[in-house]
């Protein structure tokens, strides 16, 4: 597999309440990075007529901008509503750290009308950006708070305010946000799509290896649907041919020694020992489709019984709505528990679609694993 060379790419966007900043400070990031040469300039104005991304067949209003730091290169979502952020993260721009501005615009009073206000007065101030992690939205722990005014280094005023304290933010995410792992050191993943009995050789499972490398000979976990099997992969083959090792990407057949037919059903992963586990009960994040997305044009209740698909597995589910809400409208966001009918290969922030009668009638995120169950 060929590498791009060059400094490695972050994922990173805007997150926040609307009218917090977070156009405000992308447009402010890509000015002070232009002048140093990592980056366009993108204007306000540009960033917010952006057209959106239509992505698998549901509209996303969002925009992108890259940019460069000294060491890292950045693509940056700044999506202007909640339900578009949440679509953006299900349909894969999950980034790998946030900037959070931390409110203010023209509701409250700026740094910048005030004076650079002490670090204890953060939640007062005008822009401030916090960095956070994936998976570390709610805690603020760690969380670095860089304070300043993203109006004034867009307007090239006050530079203790504006550029100075966009560059420090920078330097936040530079040294803040993790980098994202490549998915070949991931453990391997090997998604089932069928098997064959092949007389001489055994079963052939043939499927799609989703990530990590995967070598002959090594030890493998058969999960899913009740199974757990920990045996040894005896064969690997692609394109009719034998090989000694595979990569994330390939579509192969796997032998594994002493499984049969019969114990293998589409939808069970074979994976390195103890890296993924089959679970029943999850909670998550879902956008409910719009007819024009190819969903209902009624409310989704809380008594529907979709299937649940990802991988190459589906599965019944039961669903919960938090509090003692009822139904969801089309095109609205919201968090769900769901308790499937049988165990299936699952963890955090995987995606998935909730189907009933052939059409996919939400798309969701899993944020919390919350039963095992083999
Ligand atoms: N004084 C001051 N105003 C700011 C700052 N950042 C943003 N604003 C103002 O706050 C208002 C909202 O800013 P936006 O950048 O549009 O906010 P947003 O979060 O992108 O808003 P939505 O996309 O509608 O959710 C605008 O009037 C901005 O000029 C800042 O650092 N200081
Ligand atoms: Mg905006």
């Amino acid at each position: 597999m060929a590498t791009v060379p060059g400094p490695p790419l972050v994922k990173t966007g805007t997150i926040g309440q609307r009218d917090h900043g977070k156009t405000t400070l992308t447009a402010a990031i890509t000015k002070v990075l232009a002048d140093a040469g990592g980056a366009e300039y993108r204007s306000y104005e540009d960033i917010d007529d952006a057209p959106g991304e239509q992505a698998l067949g549901v509209f996303v209003k969002m925009s992108c901008v890259e940019y460069a730091t000294e060491s890292r290169r950045y693509y940056h979502t700044d999506c202007p509503a909640h339900a578009d952020y949440i679509k953006s993260m299900i349909y894969g721009h999950s980034p790998d750290g946030w900037l959070h501005p931390g409110g203010g615009g023209h509701r409250r009073p700026d740094a910048s009308d005030q004076g650079a206000p002490a670090p204890g007065q953060a939640d007062r101030c005008g822009a401030r950006g916090g960095v956070h992690q994936q998976g570390r939205c709610s805690a603020h722990r760690n969380t670095p708070v860089v304070i300043g005014s993203a109006l004034c280094a867009l307007e090239n005023r006050d530079p203790d305010l504006g550029m100075n304290a966009v560059l420090k933010l920078l330097d936040a995410l530079d040294s803040h946000v993790p980098l994202p792992k490549i998915e070949l050191d991931k453990p391997f993943l090997f998604t089932i799509e069928d098997a064959f009995e092949i007389s001489g050789l055994g079963t052939v499972m043939t499927g799609l290896l989703v990530r990590g490398v995967v070598n002959l000979k090594e030890e493998a976990e058969l999960v899913g649907y009740g199974c757990d099997i920990k045996t040894v992969i005896t064969g690997l083959e692609m394109f009719r041919k034998q090989i000694d090792q595979a990569e994330a990407g390939d579509n192969l057949g796997i032998l594994l020694r002493g499984v049969k037919k019969d114990d293998v059903k589409r939808g069970m992963v074979i994976s390195k020992p103890r890296s993924i586990k089959a679970h029943r009960k999850v909670q998550a994040q879902v956008y409910v489709l719009t007819k024009d997305e190819g969903g209902m044009s009624t409310p989704f209740t809380c008594n529907s019984i979709p299937h649940m698909f990802s991988l190459t597995w589906s599965v019944t589910c039961a669903l919960t709505l938090p509090g003692d809400k009822e139904m969801v409208l089309p095109g609205e966001c919201t968090t769900m528990t769901l308790m499937l009918m049988e165990p299936v290969a699952l963890e955090k922030f995987q995606r998935f679609a909730l189907k009933m009668r052939n059409s996919t009638i939400c798309a969701g995120v899993i944020t919390d694993i919350l039963t095992t169950d083999q």
